[in-house]
């Protein structure tokens, strides 16, 4: 099994995505073993009909053999109610092995979509969802439904070809004639199929994307009126996807209707030249009868090994796919950070988006820092570089000496917690959001942060730590989602701790006692924070860093940049 999924895998979707394809196949080989298995005994059992049906005309209606008649027909009794059987069981079976072998290429894809490098660009949310539900589905339904079914077409194609050998030889060689032309459409026909499935596939993505990004931001649209041009725009991109979906039906029935086309040539000539040999005597009508089910049998086997080619076409668009996001994962390597208390060092560092002037720093264990800088000048993504979730541009960060590109990100974030000023609350309770820091963490633990947060009389007031929690926070204040993630983090040891705006939406008196709790019960861990305003700028600094730009920076406005303001006001007070 181990090297058979690799090869089928390299065979059927191309060495890039046997690289990630394979372990999955692998997983999924046996049961496909099962399933074909049973497959194929199903094929064998509706193969033996046409030849009972011959035995029941000739050796019972024919021959006038009331017994033999009986024996016959009894037998294709019992053989249709065990393929009837045979049939559910079958059905069952094949659900239960190609829904495991969707779970397991899901949960694949899940994790490196989640893993995604932040150096990669991002895929839209749709567009990731469409990815991760419409082209798994296309490789299942590929590697369970066409290959399968291909396999037992080949199967009962070679079984129908041999008893109709058995029936009459030369007459068998009627169905191989056709052979030639019909690998020749074959292939001319491909490519199209390929380009109709990366343009519905594509319009899928961006059908998703729109989709997505509407249903988040309804209430904006909403307060700005604009839902029905965003409606006109869903329809227009549905009409874009039903249009592509019926170029792409069209094409896949013009195919197949060559094979039907095919079939019914030759049932033509087999009506025509095998009633000619009952006429003349020297077939019984049986054995005419038998034939033509046999070639009327070929019909869907042909059709699904004409389907098979094409199917790979489009299942390898959507290997394409999903291969973008396998290959956009970071994979989770790297060497641990050092112990002890952390020093940050930036060494000539910008990041990537930043356009402030490189920025030599250190900052010692446990030390208060303001970074300070107009908006959009970088320091977010500065911030960011130091857990690997910004690539820098240009210079280098060090945790205690240990350049951070080198350092594995997981244990990285275990060390550094970063708090951006619009943080993922999940739909669930308050203490399913607070333990998504801490699952181990007991009820006392999680009222301890709480407190310091400020939130304990919300929370006594609503349902305690059971309190439920919309999705994404959206019953909940900007401040109260803002106060539940600065709780959250506490629950993490960290060393160093960066607010980004992490108190931009509390009230300011809220806001200084949360930061007193936080000063008193973390001395020392390093606290960064970056604020235009508020308490957050207040209090001793060990550091007050200006990230500076030699760029004109526009988004200043009269002049002034927002933290020189800022600045002003401090001084007043
Ligand atoms: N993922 C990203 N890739 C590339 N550039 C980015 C990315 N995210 C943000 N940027 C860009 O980086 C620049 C700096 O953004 P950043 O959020 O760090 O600024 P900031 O100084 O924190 O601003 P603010 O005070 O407004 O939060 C912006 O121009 C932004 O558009």
């Amino acid at each position: 099994m181990d090297r058979l999924a690799p090869r089928l895998a390299r065979l059927i979707f191309g060495a890039d995505a046997a690289r990630w394809l394979a372990p999955v196949m692998a997983r999924a080989l046996p049961g496909a073993g099962l399933v074909l298995v049973a497959s194929l005994s199903a094929a064998a059992l509706g193969l033996a009909m046409p030849m009972l049906t011959r035995q029941v005309i000739d050796a019972g209606i024919m021959a006038r053999d009331m017994g033999a008649l009986v024996f016959w027909a009894a037998l294709s009794f019992a053989l249709g109610l065990g393929a009837v059987g045979f049939g559910i069981v079958n059905s069952m079976l094949h659900l239960r092995v190609s829904a495991a072998m969707l779970a397991d290429l899901r949960g694949r894809l899940f994790g490196a979509a989640l893993a995604r490098d932040p150096a990669r660009p991002d895929l839209p949310l749709g567009e990731a969802m469409a990815r991760l539900d419409g082209d798994c589905a296309e490789i299942q339904s590929f590697a369970f439904d066409t290959v399968l079914i291909a396999i037992g077409a080949v199967f009962r194609l070679a079984g129908g070809l041999a008893l109709m050998v058995a029936l009459d030889w030369r007459m068998a060689m009627l169905p191989l004639l056709a052979a030639p032309f019909e690998l020749w459409f074959l292939s001319r026909a491909r490519p199209r199929t390929q380009r109709l499935a990366e343009t519905t596939r594509e319009l899928r993505g961006a059908l998703s994307t729109q989709m997505a990004e509407t249903l988040s931001a309804r209430a904006t649209l909403r307060g700005l009126d604009a839902l029905d041009q965003r409606g006109a725009g869903f329809a227009r991109a549905q009409g874009d996807q039903i249009a592509s979906l019926l170029r792409q039906r069209i094409w896949s029935e013009t195919v197949g209707a060559v094979s039907q086309i095919i079939t019914a040539i030759l049932r033509g000539a087999i009506l025509l030249v095998g009633g000619w040999q009952v006429v003349r005597g020297e077939w019984q009508i049986g054995t005419l009868v038998a034939f033509l089910a046999y070639a009327g049998m070929m019909s869907g086997p042909l059709r699904n090994l004409l389907g098979l080619y094409h199917a790979q076409a489009r299942a390898r668009v959507a290997t394409d796919r999903l291969g973008g996001v396998i290959d956009s994962a970071r994979p989770d390597d790297g060497a641990p950070p050092p112990p002890g208390s952390a020093t940050l060092t930036l060494r000539g560092a910008r990041a990537v988006g930043g356009i402030h002037d490189p920025l030599d720093l250190t900052i010692p264990p446990g030390q208060r820092v303001l970074l300070d800088g107009p908006s959009g000048i970088g320091k977010s993504r500065l911030m960011a570089a130091l857990t690997r979730d910004a690539p820098l541009a240009e210079g280098a960060a060090l945790f205690s000496a240990a350049d951070i590109a080198g350092l594995r990100a997981r244990a990285l974030i275990a060390r550094i917690a970063h708090l951006a000023q619009r943080p993922a609350i999940l739909r669930g309770t308050l203490a399913g959001n607070l333990r998504l820091a801490a699952p181990d963490a007991d009820d006392a633990a999680l009222w301890r942060v709480l407190a310091d947060a400020d939130l304990v009389d919300w929370a006594r007031g609503a349902a305690g730590l059971d309190t439920p929690v919309a999705e994404t926070g959206a019953d909940l204040s900007g401040g109260l989602r803002q106060r539940i993630a600065i709780a959250r983090a506490l629950l993490r040891p960290a060393d160093v701790m960066i607010f980004d705006e992490a108190f931009s939406e509390i009230d300011d008196a809220a806001c200084r006692r949360i930061l007193a709790a936080i000063d008193a019960h973390c001395p020392g861990r390093t606290r960064i924070f970056i604020a235009h305003s508020g308490p957050a700028r207040e209090g001793r600094f060990d550091q007050r860093i200006t990230l500076t730009s030699s760029v004109a920076i526009f988004l200043s406005s009269r002049g002034e940049a927002p933290y020189q303001r800022e600045n002003a006001r401090e001084k007043a007070v």
